[in-house]
């Protein structure tokens, strides 16, 4: 288990480029076994739960060829199905969460699709029954042996339908994209998820010759086609990374420039940080946050009642950064409610910040109070271990403001989704130390 120990307190300064998104390379890198052709990707992140899925695709056959950082060749022009049923692949597979959007290729062009039951942050309940309700509505048999908590669907061939999903899944969604763009007839997916991730895919799959409309809303429309060919894909640079890297700038007044975030792909990200008082500036495709020398104010609603940020899918606020932006208000000017409605695990690394001396009252698991201190008083340094990525990320967040030295364990899960963290904090001026 890998530890950081950071000397907080200090203000960074310079520009930081974010890495490509992890999670639409992970349904980009599941799209390569559509094709036997060649799928180019640039702009893939260097990072655990990414190289994990690019193993598993070595594993079962795709020909791999690394063309440069953040760029490689697939392609699965002769895969090996029988890797599926080795205990290898029960292990491999359960590792991320992202493997389970191997599925739907899978089914689509070889009529079976297997997959023990992923792993992935542990942040409350995360079903599949969105996924595999889409397979049975396109044909498919469904088997899942609850020994082994592993999932199998089969189909000699899948016909399109109308759907509408329990949810706005959105691994689920493109893995029942993956699936329809290869039936017979057309598919419709009312209640898709429809996050850049997703776009991002339907324009590939779009690019491989597949026939999707209505991208960028929840109301799909796929028109199978009997084949699919080679592409060239850049993965968008990580929302999830740019928000972080705003909250970090906040929280230790530093002054900070996030290079080429696709402003277009951001949704409401920016207005929500900007709710929190945070100034954020667009200059050409870049962010540009000055020193908060004044601190930030959240504002309240129009009628002074206190603001409450809550996750919802796209084009609502990603559950991904709550995390941060709860960290970010502990150190604002006024009061903030944060409602994580869709995980009920995801908020109780709060009491590693009251340890640290953050006003925060877990009102329940899915929502908690925080009260800002205006850093009137700094978060003390303390020794945490990272429950998941995005906790994981606003602890270190939290302890680069905070006074002293702190310990942060299980670095792991920050590794997961976070290329390179501390070298890249530490040319901003961070003082991070990693011991593995
Ligand atoms: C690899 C990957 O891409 N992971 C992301 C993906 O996970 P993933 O695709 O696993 O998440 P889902 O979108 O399926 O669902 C996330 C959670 O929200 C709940 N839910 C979902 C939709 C909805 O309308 N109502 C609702 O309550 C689900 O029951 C589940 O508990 O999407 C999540 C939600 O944005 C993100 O946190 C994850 O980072
Ligand atoms: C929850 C996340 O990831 P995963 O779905 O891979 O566990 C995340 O990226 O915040």
């Amino acid at each position: 288990m890998g530890t950081f120990q950071i000397e907080g307190g200090h203000q960074l300064k310079g520009e930081i480029q974010p890495q490509g998104a992890k999670n639409e390379a992970l349904q980009i890198l599941c799209a390569v076994l559509l094709t036997p052709e060649k799928v180019t990707i640039h702009n893939i992140p260097d990072i655990i739960d990414i190289n994990k899925l690019i193993s598993l695709l070595g594993n079962l056959g795709v020909k791999i060829q690394k063309l440069a950082h953040g760029s490689y060749s697939f392609q699965a022009d002769d895969l090996n199905l029988k890797y599926l049923e080795s205990p290898e692949f029960k292990k491999e597979g359960s590792s991320l969460r992202g493997s389970i959007m191997i599925v739907g290729p899978l089914l689509a062009r070889f009529g079976k699709g297997y997959i023990p039951k992923p792993g992935g942050d542990k942040i409350g309940r995360r079903r599949l029954d969105t996924h595999f309700e889409g397979f049975i509505k396109l044909g498919a048999k469904f088997r899942y042996n609850r020994e082994e908590y592993f999932y199998g669907v089969e189909a000699d061939e899948l016909q399109g339908t109308y759907m509408l999903l329990d949810e706005a899944s959105v691994t689920g969604t493109a893995n029942i994209v993956m699936a329809a763009v290869l039936a017979k007839g057309t598919t419709t997916i009312y209640n898709a998820a429809c996050e850049p991730y997703l776009q991002q895919l339907c324009k590939m799959l779009n690019r491989m010759g597949a026939k999707i409309s209505g991208v960028g809303s929840n109301l799909l429309s796929i028109e199978g086609v009997e084949a699919l060919g080679g592409c060239d894909h850049t993965v968008l640079p990580d929302m999830i990374e740019i928000g972080s890297w705003i909250g970090l700038a906040a929280m230790t007044k530093s002054e900070l420039t996030i290079k080429n975030v696709s402003w277009e792909n951001l949704g409401n990200i920016p207005t929500v940080f900007r709710k929190l008082g945070i100034t954020l500036e667009k200059r050409g495709d870049d962010i540009y946050i000055p020193e908060h020398k004044d601190g930030y104010e959240i504002q309240n609603y129009i009628d002074g009642s206190i603001l409450t940020i809550a996750d919802a899918p796209w084009p609502g606020f990603t559950p991904d950064l709550l995390s941060i932006v709860l960290v970010i208000a502990t150190q604002a000017r006024g009061s903030v409610l944060i409602h994580q409605k869709m995980f009920e695990s995801r908020l109780f690394f709060v009491d590693k910040l009251i340890d640290m001396g953050a006003k925060i009252i877990l009102c329940d698991p899915h929502r908690a109070s925080v009260i800002g201190h205006d850093f009137k008083s700094q978060l003390k340094a303390t020794t945490m271990v990272s429950p998941d990525i995005r906790a994981g990320i606003s602890l270190l967040i939290a302890a680069l403001s905070a006074k002293g030295t702190s310990t942060i364990h299980n670095i792991e899960q920050i590794d997961r989704g976070y290329e390179n963290i501390d070298g890249r904090l530490k040319a901003i001026g961070a003082k991070i130390v990693r011991t593995a």
